[in-house]
């Protein structure tokens, strides 16, 4: 039979379900939400529409869509042990913390124990409003500061940054953001919304699956790279050693981060508007060295792009929070704030029609013996 049986390491190439959510063509290089292109949806929408698209599955009326901003608004609040458990935690990694934080919510916000379409839109929106205000408080408490209350004045993108800062973004910042976010919201069955299926698939909450994906996001395979992009970046240090660092790479099959995916063979389309982000800002605040050693790398891996090996969203996102001047270790909640939504769907979509995720594994150990007595080993 082990002869037989073909074994899909990874699941790469694998449909396990149908989705409505998002589209990705890996070949052409395009990614829609819901129907609508993600250079269309980054050029004129903002995260809270693009959260109520892929929630609801259309574009909301001006009505609708004050009213979500509401609800977004009404639940950015914390439970006050939540600000205990990030002091408890502080000099942890940020995504630790923010794990632990929302592992800790599900405990104490009595709504999340329950399940349903209804629950997991309104533990959704929650969660939505809550993990940026985590991310936010560990950056203060961390540094001895009392965390930022929110400003029911700002939009979401607008209100993080205020929270992390302390004072209020320029209107461009607030944008960048605002884009940033939109362009993290959703990717179809990634590792980190298909761990969050795996989670749903046995009944359990919003909250726990959740907890999987940030789990999940936070490997340097996944949401990790913009981080490690950065650590590449500095080392690197000069646009004139980005060819050799390459080369040394490759002699070692080490994989250069921020390349690759495992569905697109085209450049991935998100990372076009963090590359003009990065070329706009560098040039902008006067140390345009950043991006050029970006595109020094790029430059470089063309020899390896007969794969298809191309930059990914993670390429750029990093030197842009770098020139906000925001710590490496906050770019994977960054990615985590954007994503909730997405993951939020995709849960919805796995329990409308809820089936246990559990493929098999091919079973290639000793065959069965008899059990040795300790005295006897
Ligand atoms: C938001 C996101 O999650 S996007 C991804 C972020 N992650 C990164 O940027 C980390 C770097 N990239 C990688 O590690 C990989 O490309 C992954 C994990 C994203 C995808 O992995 P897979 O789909 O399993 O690709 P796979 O490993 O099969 O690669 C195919 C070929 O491209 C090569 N390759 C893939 N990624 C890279 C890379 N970053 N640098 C150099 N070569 C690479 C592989 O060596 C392999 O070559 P081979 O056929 O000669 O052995
Ligand atoms: O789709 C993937 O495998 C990873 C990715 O780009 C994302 O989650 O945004």
């Amino acid at each position: 039979m082990s002869d037989t049986v073909k074994i899909n390491r990874g699941l790469k190439g694998i449909y396990f379900e149908r989705s409505g959510v998002s589209h990705i063509d890996g070949a052409a290089g395009t990614l829609t939400y819901r129907g609508y292109s993600i250079h269309d949806l980054a050029t004129h929408s903002t995260f809270e529409e693009v959260a109520y698209l892929l929630i609801y599955g259309e574009l909301p009326t001006a009505e609708e869509l004050a009213a979500f901003s509401a609800r977004l608004k009404a639940a950015r609040t914390l439970p006050n042990e939540i600000h205990a458990i990030i002091a408890a935690t502080k000099d942890g990694h940020p995504m630790d913390v923010l794990r632990t934080a929302v592992s800790a919510l599900a405990a104490l916000e009595p709504t999340s124990q329950q399940v349903g379409e209804q629950a997991f839109i309104e533990n959704g929106i929650r969660l939505t409003a809550q993990v940026p205000m985590i991310v936010a408080a560990h950056e203060a408490i961390r540094n001895g500061r009392t965390p930022v209350a929110p400003d029911p004045a700002l939009d979401h993108a607008a209100n993080w940054l205020w929270m992390l800062k302390g004072e209020k973004p320029s209107a461009e910042a607030a944008r960048l953001a605002d884009v940033d976010f939109i362009l993290h919201a959703e990717h179809g069955s990634n590792a980190s919304s298909f761990a969050a299926r795996v989670t749903v698939g046995t009944e359990a909450n919003l909250h726990g699956a959740i907890v999987t994906a940030l789990s999940t996001l936070a490997g340097p395979a996944h949401g990790g790279a913009a981080e490690d992009v950065m650590k590449m970046v500095q080392e690197i240090g000069s646009p004139e050693n980005a060819a050799a660092y390459v080369k040394a790479k490759r002699a070692n099959r080490e994989p250069v981060t921020g390349f690759g995916h495992r569905v697109y063979r085209a450049e991935d389309p998100r990372a076009r508007h963090m590359r003009d982000g990065v070329k706009a800002l560098s040039e902008e605040m006067g140390q345009p060295e950043w991006y050029e050693i970006l595109q020094a790398v790029v430059e470089a891996m063309k020899p390896y792009a007969r794969h298809g090996l191309n930059v990914n969203v993670d390429f750029y996102s990093g030197v842009i929070y770098q020139l906000h001047g925001i710590p490496m270790d906050l770019y994977v909640p960054i990615f985590a704030i954007g994503r909730v939504p997405g993951w939020v769907i995709q849960c919805i979509e796995q329990q409308r029609q809820n089936i246990l995720l559990r493929p098999l594994t091919l079973y290639n150990g000793p065959e069965e013996r008899p059990y040795t007595p300790i005295e006897n080993r």
